[in-house]
């Protein structure tokens, strides 16, 4: 997936989508905390994984039917706000402030702050400066990117004056947490909770390559990740960077929900690379020569594993030819843990 670098809003924050994680994901157990007002449309919606969408014909009994947080009409002078609780304490690096289809009420401009906490603010939590008042324009997906990440926990977005905002995304990285595991337990270092991430793939036609590494099963065949039927020959593929270095001991491709299109067999290779994303001429080591997947199931590969004595930065699933999968884990000892 290569940058554009003639993109236009819209590309850029759908590139970051694909390629970056948003902390404040519902899936990832991201919260809307409380708001100083949703008469017209409720917090809760501003994080909806959904695009937002305009019904024309639809009305509540408080006014027009809005997919977002839409206050009153301020006549008191004073600002709305929102609280967002993120799914876990992370670096924070862009912003996204959608107020797609709040065309003569989207905000003038908003102001981000943030704490570091593990308990949620109250009255008497002083709020630091994420960004400054930054104008917003209606109907766009508004991408506020700061100058330093920050490490936030909670985020708190003030609408100057009022106004409505379909979707708010907090894009970032997580880091492991090693003091949460036991002494010389594995861990799933390609989990995003972990601090993984997919870094690339071939197609991500029907739905994104970060639905393989969210927490759980997944809920339904759109959370996964699902390829368009290839006719040209070839195979599909996605690049997990793995949180940490690692050293494999087990993996699993779920194939939950995809009954007709779950790929026919799967190969998994790994690297050692200092990049974000290997290039061309990364010497990929194969760790799991061919296997037959089936339908609707979980699969996990231990004794197939092959090269299992080496530590890798990232790993790579192969599809043959094409398909779905819900879900991908790569289990193991970070370096220096074993
Ligand atoms: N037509 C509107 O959207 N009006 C009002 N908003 C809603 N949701 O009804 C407003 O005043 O912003």
């Amino acid at each position: 997936m290569k940058v554009d670098l003639e993109q236009t809003p819209e590309s850029q924050a759908e590139h970051l989508a694909q390629t970056r994680i948003n902390l404040a994901a519902r899936a990832l157990g991201g919260d809307v905390l409380s708001c100083s007002d949703d008469f017209f449309a409720e917090k809760d919606n501003l994080l909806l994984a959904s695009d937002p969408v305009f019904l024309p014909e639809k009305f509540t009994a408080y006014g027009k039917w809005m997919d977002g947080w839409e206050s009153r009409r301020r006549r008191d002078g004073k600002n709305d706000w929102v609280i967002i609780r993120l799914a876990v304490t992370g670096s924070v690096e862009t912003i996204e402030v959608d107020t797609r289809h709040f065309k003569g009420n989207a905000p003038g401009a908003v102001q981000l702050e943030y704490i570091a906490s593990d308990t949620d603010p109250d009255e008497k939590t002083l709020w630091q400066l994420l960004a400054e008042r930054t104008e917003v324009n209606p109907d766009t997906r508004n991408l506020i990117t700061l100058a330093r990440p920050a490490r936030a926990s909670h985020i708190r977005l003030t609408m100057i004056p009022d106004g409505g905002i379909a979707r708010l995304r907090v894009y970032g990285s997580i880091e492991l947490e090693s003091q949460n595991r036991l002494p010389g337990e594995p861990v799933d270092t390609a989990a995003i909770m972990n601090g993984g991430r997919s870094v690339d793939c071939s197609d991500s036609f029907f739905s994104s390559m970060q639905n393989l590494l969210l927490p759980g099963r997944g809920v339904d065949m759109h959370d996964g990740w699902e390829t368009r039927r290839r006719r040209q020959g070839g195979h599909d593929w996605m690049v997990v960077r793995l949180s940490v270095l690692t050293q494999i001991k087990r993996v699993e491709v779920d194939t939950l929900h995809f009954k007709g299109n779950y790929p026919d067999h799967c190969t998994i290779e790994a690297c050692r690379s200092a990049d974000e994303q290997p290039d061309d001429n990364t010497q990929w080591v194969t760790i799991l020569p061919e296997q037959k997947l089936h339908a609707h199931r979980n699969h996990t590969f231990l004794k197939e594993l092959e090269n299992t004595g080496q530590l890798y930065t990232h790993v790579r699933l192969n599809i043959f030819p094409d398909g779905g999968v819900s879900r991908f884990r790569v289990i193991g000892y970070e370096a220096g843990q074993l």
